[in-house]
């Protein structure tokens, strides 16, 4: 499996643990703080040629040694520049001296009024964030926001968590951000990531095997972490076509929701799919499909699937309404790889455990793709818990033994084993009517090629995520369908 050191995402814990390696190994952290701040300058520098005056805003931490550095930076290049520090008196270590190296007056940040033609340095705070903002600083945040000045960041828009992506009291909206060696989690989940403006990554001189060894299974998701899996070993022209896929139908008035379901699976790829629908919906699928089959679903049809090797993936609730039922259903399909979707989700809301014991003595492959509603009902306790969407995500994974497709804006892809991706290339358009079957059935299909379900899933909602950029504006659940064929990834 490819994964590229680009798509690591490391949080501010961890990068801390990474400095000390470094400082550890005998690189010299101070060198890393120039890098880091000239970094900064240089940026901001190209981007607003024209500023009025550079104001940099620096922290009582590290950051804002970020911040001094640039400030000199900024003071060789012969730019206007303004300088307000909290506690410059009192830092310590690298920022302290980064500190003693700027001439220009530093005065205290509660002095700072905003002004028009203002660029804003913003080296507050960084990874080292505990708390919310003090008040003086949700004051300049409130100001700068109101006059829209541009802000430049240092390392994550000050008020930003940098684990979870949440808002600590308040946040700078950053038109650029510059962050070092690897993206934190914060840069890409809700509402963080609309907070970084353009993010950009700059290399600062850490060996990039130290990141390594001190980041955690977490990615952005991409080709890189599936397309090996995906790629399989069979000849190239049979790539994606292969593997049988069951979706399993809702009744006569609510069968749409599966059908969507069951044409995403044939459109991404799956070798054949079938529809298995009550008696009394047999009618109205019939009318609408033509490639999908169609099959009565009675529970010799069910025996036979579970029976036949060629049936290879599972598909269950979409549109099929929460009953005892359909908990018995999903149940009884756990013997191979199936999508636990929508009602099938609900159905287990008063028992989730018998689900999850199920998946675990099973040794399922399941894959569930709760929204936040659902997974509020299958993981109440995560669902009301501190901590990021990534923690939540990967504690319901270890819990029920399935990998969890967190879905939202910043959808959360997690393993029981603990790897987790965020996924960021899902357009505002994609939150429409019917666009979780689509996503259920092309997850299907990636199973049914046979790729674990870890990477199925985020195959998946990447493959769901650049179809919606293809469909473009106004896309309907069909208009996305139609277009899946268009967004696979070229692998090589
Ligand atoms: N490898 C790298 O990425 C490098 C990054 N650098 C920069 O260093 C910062 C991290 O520096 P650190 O000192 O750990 O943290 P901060 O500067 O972000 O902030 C810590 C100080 O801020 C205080 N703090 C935290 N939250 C609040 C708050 N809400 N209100 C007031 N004060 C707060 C904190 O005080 P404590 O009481 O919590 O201890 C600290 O005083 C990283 O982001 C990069 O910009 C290096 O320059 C180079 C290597
Ligand atoms: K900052």
């Amino acid at each position: 499996m490819l994964h590229e050191f680009e798509r690591i995402l490391i949080g501010p814990r961890e990068m801390g643990l990474v400095d000390a390696d470094a400082a550890g190994s005998g690189i010299d952290s101070f060198r890393l703080m120039q890098n880091a701040g000239e970094a900064v300058a240089a940026l901001a520098l190209a981007r607003y040629p024209d500023s009025g005056r550079f104001v940099v805003l620096c922290g009582p931490g590290n950051n804002g040694g970020d911040g001094y550095v640039a400030a000199a930076a900024f003071a060789r290049a012969g730019a206007s520049l303004c300088i307000y520090g909290i506690g410059s008196e009192d830092l310590k270590g690298d920022a302290a001296r980064a500190r003693a190296r700027v001439e220009a007056e530093v005065a205290p940040l509660s002095a700072y009024a905003c002004r028009p033609g203002d660029v804003i340095i913003d080296a507050i705070f960084g990874a080292g964030l505990s708390r919310d903002v003090p008040q003086d600083v949700a004051r300049i945040i409130a100001d700068a926001t109101k006059l829209r000045l541009p802000i430049v960041a240092a390392d994550i828009p000050s008020g930003l968590d940098g684990e979870t992506g949440e808002i600590r009291g308040a946040a700078f909206s950053a038109t650029d951000t510059v962050t070092f060696m690897a993206r934190k989690p914060g840069h890409l989940l809700l509402p963080g990531r609309e907070l970084c403006g353009a993010l950009h990554v700059f290399d600062i001189g850490i060996p990039k095997r130290l990141v390594m060894a001190r980041a955690g299974k977490l990615w952005e998701n991409g080709p890189g972490l599936f397309s090996d899996a995906l790629a399989g070993p069979t000849a190239e022209s049979h790539k994606y076509a292969r593997g049988h896929v069951a979706v399993f139908s809702g009744g006569p008035t609510s069968s749409g929701a599966a059908r969507l379901s069951a044409t995403a699976a044939l459109k991404a790829g799956a070798g054949a799919v079938t529809l298995v629908s009550p008696s009394e919906a047999l009618a109205v699928n019939a009318a609408h499909l033509n490639a999908v089959m169609l099959r009565e679903a009675d529970s010799r049809a069910i025996r036979a699937m579970l029976g036949d090797h060629r049936v290879s993936a599972f598909v269950v609730g979409p549109g099929y309404g929460v009953s005892a039922a359909l908990r018995e259903l999903a149940l009884s399909l756990l013997t191979k790889p199936t999508v636990l979707d929508a009602d099938a989700l609900t159905a287990f809301a008063s028992e989730p455990k018998s689900l999850f014991e199920a998946i675990h003595a099973e040794g399922a492959t399941v894959v569930m793709t709760p929204h936040e509603g659902e997974f509020g009902r299958l993981f109440p306790d995560l669902a009301s818990a501190s901590g990021s969407k990534v923690e939540r995500a990967r504690k319901a994974a270890a819990r029920s033994g399935a990998v969890i497709v967190y879905k939202g804006s910043d959808t959360v892809i997690a393993a029981p084993d603990g790897r987790a991706a965020i996924n960021t290339n899902a357009p505002a358009d994609l939150a429409t009517a019917g666009s979780g079957d689509v996503l259920a059935g092309i997850t299907a299909a990636m199973l049914a090629h046979a790729a674990p379900a870890f990477e199925a899933a985020c195959a998946a909602v990447w493959i769901h995520g650049r179809s919606g950029q293809v469909a473009g504006g106004g896309l309907t659940a069909e208009t996305l369908v139609d277009v899946i064929p268009q967004a696979f990834p070229e692998m090589v």
